[in-house]
């Protein structure tokens, strides 16, 4: 058993604790006991779990793992203090707000010799695994995937590309490693309207965009316009429910099977490569746009 911490209370981290709570019967989430959480809010208990903090979950012996639902501002310092505490890490997307910070965390999980895993929800969809089955052995010629979405403040969800990270993981899960030839951002201020546009290569040289677009109350979507050689993919196919639960408790699965051992290293290897990867053009495409 590995008993468990959730931190921070927002939408990821009630999900997480409604999860841990119950797990799905015989599947690896059954060896993850949650034991606590942390909020900064005052909240006494929460559907019967205590509180405690954050001092008090560093230093327990009944915790093993820390699950870290905040904002993505707050990723980094969290993440530190419980690997150096000795303790494994999920967290949810983006694992850090820079490349450098992505390379230094995982290089500190290895020197403590625990998990950093780093949830990708995006990937575990049904609708996700839908379209990938579609784009299967098709040729690119050119692509645009269009996300829309409500207002992230920037102070705490950090810069456009890394809060959008979940785009950049499907392009490159789809059309395998990019590079990043341009990148613009329109702001509105007194709007909070913001818009990034990334241009990228795939290794066969064809051009896919990505655009990102924010406002308050704009409806979360994606648009896709894929074109192949075969013929055009304009519409995200229909999404049957996926087989193995909802995309965080399919996440948290994956967390105890790294826990237990059950995970080769080379799939450790190619999602750790693949993680990096995305965090690099996503500071990028940040470069570009302060330029
Ligand atoms: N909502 C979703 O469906 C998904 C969210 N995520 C990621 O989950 C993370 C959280 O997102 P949401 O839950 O949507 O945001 P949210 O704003 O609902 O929740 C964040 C929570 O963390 C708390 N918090 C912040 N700093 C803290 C600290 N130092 N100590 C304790 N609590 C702290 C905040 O008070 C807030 O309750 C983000 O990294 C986001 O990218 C990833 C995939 C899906
Ligand atoms: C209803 C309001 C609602 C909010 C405020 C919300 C926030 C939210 N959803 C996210 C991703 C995500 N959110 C979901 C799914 C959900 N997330 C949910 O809160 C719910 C109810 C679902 C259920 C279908 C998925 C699958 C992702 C991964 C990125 C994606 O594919 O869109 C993220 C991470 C950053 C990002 O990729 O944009 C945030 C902050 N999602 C919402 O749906």
């Amino acid at each position: 058993m590995f008993g468990v911490v959730v931190v921070g209370i927002g939408i990821a981290g009630s999900v997480r604790i409604r999860d841990l709570l119950s797990p799905l019967q015989s599947t690896p989430s059954e060896s993850l006991k949650l034991q606590s959480f942390v909020s900064r809010r005052d909240l006494g208990q929460y559907n019967g779990v205590k509180q405690i903090s954050l001092e008090e979950a560093l230093k327990s012996n009944e915790i093993d793992a820390a699950f870290i639902c905040t904002e993505n501002q707050n990723h980094e310092p969290s993440i530190r203090r419980f690997l150096e505490a000795g303790k494994h890490v999920l967290v949810e997307y983006p694992v850090a707000l820079s490349a450098q910070t992505a390379h230094e965390l995982w290089q500190l999980a290895e020197q403590k010799g625990k998990v950093l895993h780093v949830e990708h929800i995006e990937l575990l969809t049904g609708e996700f695994n839908q379209l990938k089955k579609e784009v299967d052995g098709k040729e690119l010629v050119e692509g645009v995937l269009h996300f829309t979405g409500g207002a992230l403040d920037e102070q705490r969800f950090g810069f456009q590309s890394f809060s959008g990270i979940a785009r950049i993981t499907w392009l490159v899960d789809l059309f395998g490693n990019l590079t990043v030839t341009s990148a613009s951002k329109e702001e509105n201020e007194e709007e909070k309207y913001s818009k990034l546009t990334a241009h990228f290569t795939t290794a066969d040289n064809r051009p896919l965009t990505w655009i990102e677009e924010r406002a308050p109350g704009m409806k979360r979507e994606k648009k896709i316009k894929f074109t192949f050689k075969c013929g055009v993919l304009d519409t995200l196919p229909p999404a049957p429910r996926a087989a193995l639960g909802p995309p965080f408790m399919q996440d948290q699965n994956l967390f105890a099977q790294k826990l237990l051992g059950q995970v080769p290293e080379e799939e450790l290897a190619a999602e750790k490569m693949r993680i990096l990867h995305c965090i690099e053009l996503a500071e990028r495409i940040k470069k570009c746009c302060q330029q």
